[in-house]
């Protein structure tokens, strides 16, 4: 007898209600199996239910956890902190609520403005969209330069007024965003929360509070899509997105305009062209292409469907730093208090680029050449990801307004990412010779 038919063969003949009638041994048979196969199947539903209850509730990779925001915020040590981060040094200086300042323009702009006397406070959700362990050392970094990041989301409202009540902000930078263009086909959701729901809390608290503060915010080069006129201007059409993430960014600068006309809050996007510098971002391109080929591994360059190549205006961190500082130092004060308009309130969108593309082919050979080791390239046609084939920044508006003047070319800026690389990730390098 086979084990199939021995196994078969056990089943009791007093199972539960599933007993067997010795007069109908086929009926009875088969309604056992019809049971049992309605319970397996009412077992998988269960099953399916639990997990998708599961999946539903626990956080997106970019998302904080709700308990942690709870516990991370308020009590008079904690006041105490906010305060004394956001003292200005002088009567003159700006007082700042930087949000994403764990990130990395955040870090950037946090530093400059504090290190030139400004009062800066800084607000981070943490979240786990790329190595959590570099917006912690960044973290540290800012706490060494008296920058205090409070841990929350900005579609916390209750901690946005509690942060007001505590510190009447002259300005905001709003750098807290979802970035990157390809994951936005991974995770659209979290494109909705932070860079639509997120904004539109920030702004519905600003407008509230008296005074309302001026506003800075990072829009994106993305927003141009399939422009092809170049270089690209403000005033070029921005309603061709090539992905959601630039969707976003454009459905902001809309947004920003509803709050600007109904409130009179004084507000600035700036379009960033991909930037790049030390404290970077571990999901752009330079960054693991760095980390890709001092490992030995393959490299995907992506290039246009005619076969050319897919350039970028890369803009180094110092520069956009410089043009962040100036568009706070230029905004004019907003108008609206208690939710109320009192007059017409600045709305303004600058370009800041580099105005000097690069194919992707040319940034991997001057990596090639900084950390002295050869990349195994692998060029591939641009998938349809979001990406566009190209990036050029006319910064001529920014340079009038804002005396803006980048003056990093990418050789530069690279070899001062690289030399950081190299530092924060000790062993990353053992065969360049920086
Ligand atoms: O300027 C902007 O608006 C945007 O700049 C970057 O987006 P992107 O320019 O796509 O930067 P990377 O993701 O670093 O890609 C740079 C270039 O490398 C190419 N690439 C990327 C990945 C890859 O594996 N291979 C490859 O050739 C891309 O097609 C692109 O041309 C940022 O990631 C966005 O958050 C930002 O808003």
């Amino acid at each position: 007898m086979s084990q199939l038919n021995s196994h078969l063969d056990n089943i009791p003949s007093t199972p539960g209600k599933f007993k067997l009638e010795k007069s109908q041994p086929y009926i009875h048979r088969l309604r056992f199996h019809t049971s049992l196969s309605k319970l397996t199947l009412w077992s998988s539903f269960f099953l399916v239910f639990i997990l998708f209850y599961y999946v539903l509730s626990s956080p997106s990779p970019s998302l904080p956890s709700r308990r942690s925001l709870n516990d991370s915020w308020g009590g008079p040590s904690w006041e105490k902190r906010v305060t004394r981060s956001a003292q200005r040094r002088s009567s003159h200086g700006l007082t700042v609520l930087v949000t994403g300042a764990a990130g990395f323009v955040g870090t950037h702009v946090s530093i400059a403005l504090k290190s030139r006397g400004d009062g800066v406070l800084g607000l981070d959700n943490f979240n786990h969209y790329y190595e959590p362990r570099l917006k912690r050392d960044r973290q540290k970094l800012l706490e060494r330069n008296g920058v205090f990041v409070v841990e929350g989301d900005i579609n916390d409202s209750s901690l946005l007024k509690k942060l007001f009540d505590v510190v009447a902000f002259s300005h905001i930078m709003h750098l807290a965003a979802q970035a990157g263009v390809r994951y936005a086909m991974q995770n659209p959701g979290s494109y909705v929360h932070s860079n639509i729901a997120g904004f539109v809390n920030i702004l519905e608290v600003c407008k509230s509070v008296n005074p309302q503060p001026a506003i800075v915010w990072a829009s994106s080069s993305s927003v141009y899509g399939l422009n092809s006129k170049v270089p690209f201007s403000e005033k070029d059409r921005t309603d061709q997105p090539a992905s959601l993430y630039a969707a976003t960014k454009k459905a902001g600068e809309e947004i920003a305009h509803t709050y600007n006309h109904i409130y009179g809050l004084s507000i600035t996007g700036l379009r960033f062209f991909t930037v790049y510098g030390p404290w970077g971002r571990p999901d752009m391109a330079y960054f693991f292409f760095t980390k890709d080929i001092l490992k030995g591994k393959p490299i995907t360059i992506f290039e246009a469907p005619d076969r050319g190549s897919v350039a970028r205006d890369f803009t180094y961190i110092d520069d956009v730093v410089k043009g962040c500082v100036a568009a706070l130092d230029t905004a004019k004060k907003s108008t609206g208090s208690g939710g109320k308009k009192k007059g017409p309130a600045q709305l303004r969108i600058f370009n800041l680029g580099n105005t000097s593309p690069v194919p992707v082919s040319e940034l991997v050979n001057i990596l090639e050449k900084l950390l002295k080791v050869k990349a195994k390239r692998k060029v591939l046609p641009m998938p349809r990801n979001g990406d566009v084939k190209f990036t050029h920044a006319n910064i001529s508006l920014a340079h009038k307004e804002l005396r803006y003047k980048p003056g990093t070319d990418l050789e530069t800026g690279l070899k001062k990412f690289v030399r950081w690389y190299l530092s924060y990730y000790p062993g990353s390098g053992k065969k360049s010779s920086w």
